[in-house]
């Protein structure tokens, strides 16, 4: 289980933002960090995996949607998976959790583990009268005052007599989050979790994710498709874009080319980006090519991340 073998990475990287590709000056390690002086994702020995895939392949529609996809995620890290839309995310996460059927390889879980899932997208009739507490004690596991206690750690407190419809974006994430945390998780899974939340509540979600993590000593996997502020609060990161693109150490460098041109100056010094080097590109279906091979515009220097 120390081995990683997608995220060893000789290796190929390609960017979450689809057909470019770039050369960042330095190689990654067979740990699957990328090495030159921006940290280290080596686990200690004996890590405690929650759960690993091997091989993972999904097939649907005889479109291959994920391939040879392996993942680790031990307690206490955060992991985020960033590709663009269409990358698969969602699904691996679908499949991690036992919801997808697999076409190919193996989902293993530790022993008795328990996850906390919070689903990407959560329509709720906004018609329908349901105190957030009410909405809360329809899970398992939920006590009165353990609801209490849950809305109290992602700072919800004050929300808990309201309608569950008035809610805000960041609001309902946040409540979303108690509900996950009610079966006092192992394991913390994030789909998305900032859609429709603002960039100060994103901010805050995010240090509330590794808060929790800190006192829980949780593992949590996160979903993104971008480089956003994610990136600066994630001890590992996998580009995914239908595989395993290239994993590693999140690196902050706030004013990347690419980075720039996709979010605007003011955002990318804000942010934390993530570089890595290409072998092979993606073409606008999202398919893997070999550098060089296509009409030019995806040249190796591109500079992109
Ligand atoms: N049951 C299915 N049948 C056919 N295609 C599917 C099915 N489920 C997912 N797909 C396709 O698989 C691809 C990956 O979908 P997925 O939702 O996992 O991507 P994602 O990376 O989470 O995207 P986004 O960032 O847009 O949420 C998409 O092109 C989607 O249309």
């Amino acid at each position: 289980m120390n081995e990683r073998p997608g995220e060893s990475a000789e290796t190929s990287c390609a960017s979450a933002h689809g057909a470019h590709s770039h050369s960042h000056g330095h190689q990654h390690t067979h740990d699957g960090t990328c090495c030159g002086g921006h940290g280290h994702a080596k686990r200690p020995p004996g890590a405690d995996i929650l759960i690993s895939a091997r091989a993972l392949a999904v097939t649907r529609s005889g479109r291959a949607i994920l391939s040879g996809v392996d993942l680790d995620i031990a307690a206490g890290e955060i992991v985020t998976i960033i590709g663009p839309n269409g990358a698969g995310k969602t699904t691996l996460v679908r499949a991690l959790l036992g919801l997808e059927r697999l076409d190919e390889g193996e989902v293993q879980r530790r022993r008795g583990l328990t996850i906390g899932y919070v689903p990407q997208r959560f329509d709720i009739d906004r018609t329908l009268p349901m105190t957030v507490a009410r909405f809360l004690a329809l899970g398992e596991g939920a006590r009165a005052s353990r609801i209490g206690a849950v809305l109290e750690e992602v700072g919800a407190s004050r929300v808990a007599n309201q309608q569950l419809g008035e809610l805000s974006g960041g609001e309902l994430q946040r409540v979303l989050l108690a509900r996950a945390l009610l079966n006092d998780p192992d394991l913390l899974v994030l789909d998305e979790p900032v859609r429709g939340v603002d960039y100060v509540g994103e901010a805050e979600l995010y240090t509330l994710i590794g808060r929790l993590r800190d006192a829980r000593g949780l593992g949590v996997l996160l979903i993104s498709h971008d480089l956003h502020i994610v990136m600066a609060n994630s001890d590992r990161v996998i580009c995914l874009n239908r595989h395993v693109c290239c994993s590693g150490v999140p690196e902050t460098v706030a004013q990347h080319p690419e980075y720039v041109r996709l979010f605007g100056r003011d955002e990318a010094r804000a942010f934390a980006v993530y570089q890595h080097r290409h072998d092979h590109r993606h073409d606008l279906a999202g398919e893997p090519a070999p550098v060089g091979t296509d009409d030019g515009k995806d040249s190796p220097s591109g500079g992109a991340a």
